[in-house]
């Protein structure tokens, strides 16, 4: 430096001012407008404050300046960062070829080709549903009547009601799909359930909306009772869209996540506490969910243990039982796989095998078939109770009549697993076995520890979480739907109080019974139908 030169202030140089110079791939005239100057006024000035700013990576020479204003040229150094093209939006900042190539490559094409014209509508949309080849309702819907979802298409609005925009997918079901919205004028994020166009599923889920309805507004107008929230619904071309509060994982994700070994008996008593809250407010409404197991149980976040039961579409009354064919086979309770009237009990016996699967990683009765799912009922626990085989529709399916005991009682024996292929003209296969043992006790109790050394203390203190365990969960899964506990007397056991469990719990009779609905006129002959044309959902 000349004595008497200022020292470079570059900290003084604001990006803005910095002459943006052409990358070397693009020609000069084509990144600049033909009436932009190619050298901005100035930029050769002289004096420290105009010295382009100094990036990153090489430098180009671009011409000389009078250092000390008394001729002594100095190269002019533009420093335009190697690789990097000037932002035709922002004077003086460049772009990284990352970002040329994706979030600016409209600018990079249209730099390369002024005849490029970029619209967002010509872009192509991400499509959601499987397959998505029009078929039917116009062309908007599969071939399964699904209706066929994009990324950034809107639902609703059609009556002038709110509009969601779509994010994503979040799940399928039987009844239709479920994505990720964002309500357009209150921007919550929400889920929305999109039911195929075929009126089997239309009236079933006008049902669940019913459902619903009746239980957030009526039993749990706090949201208090891990009950899903359904925020409101409507018709999008000929499909009915059910919106939800948006939730996290599955129970099923979760114990997929932990490598199906299980979670502790301390995490699965706070979802059981949940759960037998719902199944609490269920009975008292006289409802059925008849599909409970552990994909139909989300976390709220993955923040803390909160969960919600969802999926109340095949959930029905009491005294509308029309159906003969509910819940997933793995949760499916004798009387239901006998063909008995059902109850609320059918939900506690799904409560069982949902517990058990927590805590195993497992689930406790992984049926391959009916025949198969009520053999392994029988390997664990022994025949369903003779008044439940005497009265099963299905009895004979699965079991022969083996005459009269010795107190006059009708014996039956489960069929052999030949016998009854042969008969059904099925491929029934032995049931593979996860467990070296077959009863439940000992599966629990010699169910390996997750953590490594335990001490003594913590021995003592897991098998005595485990004894209560095994207590609770023999109260839920009892064959006879009319001893098996209800949520109520369940939620008063130690292992869910966290009372000392000092032996086999005796419940006490459950007085609670369920009330009248308000706006049912008799609460003997309440259904459900009569009750929505009250509430005006029929
Ligand atoms: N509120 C929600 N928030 C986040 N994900 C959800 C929500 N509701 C449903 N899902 C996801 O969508 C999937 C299908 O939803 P749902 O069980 O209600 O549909 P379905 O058609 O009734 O299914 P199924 O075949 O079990 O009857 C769920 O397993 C879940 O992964």
């Amino acid at each position: 430096m000349s004595p008497g030169s200022a020292p470079l202030d570059l900290t003084r140089w604001s990006s803005s001012q910095a002459p943006p110079s052409p990358p070397r791939h693009i020609p000069s005239q084509q990144l600049y407008p033909a009436s932009q100057p190619t050298t901005p006024a100035g930029k050769y000035e002289t004096g420290s404050r105009n010295l382009p700013n100094r990036g990153r990576g090489a430098s180009s020479r671009t011409g000389f300046r009078d250092v000390n204003g008394r001729g002594d040229l100095k190269p002019i150094i533009n420093d335009h960062p190697s690789g990097r093209r000037a932002d035709p939006n922002s004077l003086g900042r460049y772009l990284s070829p990352l970002k040329c190539l994706t979030i600016a490559l409209p600018q990079t094409y249209a730099l390369c080709n002024h005849a490029f014209r970029y619209e967002s509508s010509d872009n192509p949309r991400r499509v959601l549903t499987k397959p998505s080849k029009p078929v039917h309702n116009n062309g908007v819907d599969n071939e399964d009547w699904d209706y066929i979802l994009y990324v950034n298409d809107v639902l609703g609005g059609e009556h002038g009601g709110d509009r969601y925009l779509i994010l994503d997918v979040l799940g399928q079901g039987t009844f239709g799909q479920v994505v990720k919205c964002q309500n357009m004028r209150t921007h919550d994020i929400c889920a929305v359930k999109v039911v195929k166009n075929k009126p089997a599923y239309h009236n079933q889920s006008k049902m669940e909306v019913a459902i619903l309805d009746l239980l957030n507004q009526q039993y749990d107008p706090n949201d208090s009772h891990h009950i899903l929230r359904m925020l409101e619904s409507f018709t999008h071309k000929s499909h009915l869209c059910l919106v939800f509060e948006c939730l996290s994982s599955n129970l099923y994700e979760l114990i997929k996540q932990n490598q199906f070994k299980g979670l502790s008996t301390q995490l699965v008593k706070v979802f059981t506490q949940q759960l037998l809250d719902c199944l609490t407010v269920l009975k008292e409404a006289r409802l059925i969910h008849c599909d409970l197991k552990p994909e139909n149980i989300l976390l709220k976040s993955l923040q803390s243990p909160q969960i919600k039961v969802i999926d109340f579409g095949s959930a029905c009354h009491e005294m509308q039982t029309v159906y003969t064919y509910v819940q997933s086979r793995f949760y499916r309770c004798p009387e239901v796989l006998l063909g008995l009237h059902y109850n609320t009990a059918i939900d506690m016996w799904s409560l069982g095998c949902i517990v058990v699967e927590l805590f195993l990683g497992l689930p406790l009765f992984p049926g391959t078939s009916e025949y198969n799912q009520i053999s392994r009922i029988v390997d664990m626990l022994g025949n369903p109770p003779t008044h439940i085989l005497e009265n099963g529709k299905q009895t004979h399916e699965f079991f022969n009549y083996n005459g009269l005991d010795a107190h006059g009682r009708k014996q039956y024996r489960l069929k052999p697993m030949e016998q009854y292929a042969s008969e059904h003209r099925t491929n029934e296969q032995p049931s593979k076995q996860y467990f070296k043992q077959t009863k439940l006790k000992d599966i629990i109790m010699e169910y390996p520890f997750s953590k490594k050394n335990p001490k003594q203390s913590d021995i003592d203190k897991e098998m005595a979480n485990r004894r209560a365990f095994v207590d609770f969960v023999e109260g839920l899964i009892n064959m006879d739907p009319l001893q098996r506990w209800t949520p109520a007397q369940a939620a008063k056991h130690p292992y869910i109080t966290g009372e000392k469990f000092t032996g086999h719990f005796e419940v006490s009779i459950d007085t609670s019974l369920p009330s009248p609905h308000p706006l049912c006129p008799s609460e003997q002959y309440f259904s459900l139908p009569i009750c929505l044309l009250f509430l005006g959902h029929c």
